[in-house]
């Protein structure tokens, strides 16, 4: 994360009328965020993109493992002992799908009427449904719907039909949605366990039921 400073030396000015955007994940699980994004501007809004924390898990392992393939096994990392099936929750891959923790967090220094969850698994099935409430959340005329997208069997993705500025269709690159390796039925099931709380006091604090049991 930059100093506040240069952080808001690093962004344009806004215009009446421009929204400025800045996309950094990890502000969501960093402890100084809320304080410094406040102390800039308190009206800022703010989107937050969750997605079930066991499949994060196992996504954010997939990726660490594409660059360092010699890492140990995920069921390996996700405990501090396997016999008691104590899971680790400093590693970083299970921490960070503690939402209710990292919101409360948030909640000091915004409203949560501020922060918008958008649901990662509903970002892939009704992408168009999943940016209207950003749009509207934004206060901006729905301008993208249905007719942007179209599913790419390939992909097994949704992709834009043309990407800006150009007449071709457009998806994500190829580190997004990657083949994630098959877990231990038995892990998974312990983390669905050990989630399945601060998923409950989630779903009450946004409101929304996300649908991850
Ligand atoms: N349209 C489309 N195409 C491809 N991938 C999609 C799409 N929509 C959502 N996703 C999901 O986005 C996941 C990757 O996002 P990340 O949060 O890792 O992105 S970032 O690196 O933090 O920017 C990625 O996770 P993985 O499947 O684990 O790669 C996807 O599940």
């Amino acid at each position: 994360m930059v100093p506040l400073q240069e952080g808001r030396d690093l962004m344009p000015r806004t215009l009446e009328g421009q929204i400025t955007m800045e996309k950094t994940p990890s502000y969501f699980v960093t402890k100084e965020a809320p304080a410094r994004i406040s102390s800039m501007s308190k009206g800022t809004k703010l989107i937050v993109v969750v997605r079930d924390p066991v499949t994060r898990a196992i996504s954010d392992y997939t990726q660490t493992l594409s660059k360092k393939p010699d890492i140990p096994t995920f069921e390996s990392l996700t405990f501090k002992n396997r016999t008691t099936g104590l899971i680790d929750t400093s590693w970083s891959a299970i921490q960070i799908g503690i939402y209710a923790k990292h919101l409360e967090n948030w909640l000091l220094y915004f409203p949560i009427g501020q922060i918008l969850f958008v649901s990662g698994e509903r970002l892939i099935s009704d992408p168009a449904g999943e940016l209207g409430r950003v749009q509207d959340f934004l206060g901006l005329k729905r301008i993208i719907t249905d007719k942007h997208f179209y599913f790419n069997k390939t992909k097994g993705f949704p992709c834009l039909k043309k990407a800006e500025g150009s007449s071709k269709p457009h998806c994500l690159g190829k580190t997004k949605g990657r083949t994630h390796p098959d877990i231990d039925q038995e892990v998974v099931q312990r983390l669905r366990d050990f989630y399945r709380p601060f998923n409950m006091k989630f779903y009450q604090m946004t409101g929304q039921d996300f649908g991850w049991d």
